[in-house]
């Protein structure tokens, strides 16, 4: 990996401090030749979103249980927030970072509320602050408490477990939460709507969140920035989305990003964030598009197809005429055709 990439933090971020750390950790099988996660080191910052991707078998649930130990490190260290936890009683370290995986793992026997309210009542909360703890969380995830928290998990449809496990995962207000594969078992469309919602409840809780999926979309919408993980966990480039489709750090990144990142990059830029032409006024007669500032150039694009408009008015927050993008500046937003 480049030591640029490496050592560029999120610009957004170059204040934050770091939640997690692996350094130098590597983890061996028994009786496996290679190791599945070797000499990895990896920082994330305190409320950031990092997507571990990559390659099947490449060690991405490795890494991501090793960080709460559910999976013991063979070498190397693992900080939670400055913390060396590497020896830390795991049981404790666990209710310190929530966890949620593809499978959901509710208890079929217990009620929603019981698997919500679990480690707050491990944690020894009364049953008033349990019971309020829980209908909160619900609430947060789009539930309605009078209506679930007395259900079963198997009277859930697979999405509405999939948010019984992010509030369960919440419940005692962990720092960090792991999320294993978390929208993988569910149809597109709930996936997608699912997805809006974990991106609407972390801009309010703001925790620091590593996920493992290997759908390049999800990565792309989800984090603040991924990891790509080649063969044994090796960090062959950590960016931001947009930048990883900008510029892959090689040829296994490029090719794993696909022949659709100029599109992709796309929905991730905004209109505003480049340079914009004067706004004219159409002439009479011609065709005219018009979009926000915080669109993506993708919708402006769709914009001007729809429009068949060559260039679209670029709207400011007061919906007044801050400049104008065209096909062309759109074109030079792409990457280079051979990288
Ligand atoms: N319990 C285990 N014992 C032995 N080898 C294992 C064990 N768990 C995983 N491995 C091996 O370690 C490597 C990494 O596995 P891991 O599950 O971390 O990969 P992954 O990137 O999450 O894969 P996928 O995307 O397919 O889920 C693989 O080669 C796998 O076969």
């Amino acid at each position: 990996m480049t030591e640029s990439a490496a050592t560029r933090p999120p610009e957004t971020a170059a204040a934050q401090r770091e939640m997690i750390r692996l350094e130098g950790v590597s983890k061996r099988y028994p009786g496996q030749d290679a190791p599945a996660v070797d000499d990895l080191t990896l920082s994330v910052l305190d409320g950031e979103i990092v997507v571990l991707l990559g390659p099947s078998g490449c060690g991405k649930t490795t890494t991501l249980r090793l960080i709460n130990r559910l999976i013991e490190p063979t070498a190397g260290r693992i900080l939670l927030g400055g913390e060396d936890v590497t020896r830390a009683d795991p049981d404790e370290l666990r209710r310190r970072i929530g966890y949620v995986i593809q499978q959901v793992g509710l208890f079929p026997h217990m009620t929603i509320a019981a698997n919500v309210g679990l480690i707050p009542r491990t944690l020894g909360w009364d049953k008033k602050r349990v019971r309020a703890r829980v209908d909160e969380l619900l609430d947060m995830v789009g539930l309605d408490p009078g209506t679930y928290r007395g259900r079963y998990p198997k009277e859930l449809s697979g999405g509405q477990q999939q948010r019984v496990g992010v509030a369960r995962a919440l419940a005692a207000d962990p720092p960090a939460m792991l999320m294993d594969e978390p929208f993988g078992a569910i149809d597109p469309i709930t996936r997608e709507r699912l997805q809006d919602a974990f991106l609407e409840i972390q801009a309010r809780i703001g925790k620091t969140i590593v996920l493992v999926t290997h759908d390049l979309t999800e990565a792309l919408k989800l984090g603040d920035r991924i990891a790509m993980f080649g063969e044994g966990a090796k960090l062959v480039q950590y960016d931001t989305p947009a930048a990883i489709l900008a510029e892959p750090a090689d040829a296994f990144v490029a090719e794993f990003v696909g022949s659709g990142a100029a599109m992709r990059r796309l929905r991730l830029v905004e209109v505003g964030s480049i340079e914009l032409g004067p706004a004219g006024t159409p002439a009479a007669g011609t065709p005219a598009a018009t979009v926000r500032a915080d669109q993506s150039l993708y919708e402006a694009l769709d914009a001007m197809l729809r429009a068949g408009a060559e260039t679209a008015t670029v709207l400011d927050g007061d919906g007044r005429p801050a400049g104008a993008v065209s096909w062309s500046a759109i074109v030079r937003q792409t990457p280079d055709p051979g990288q």
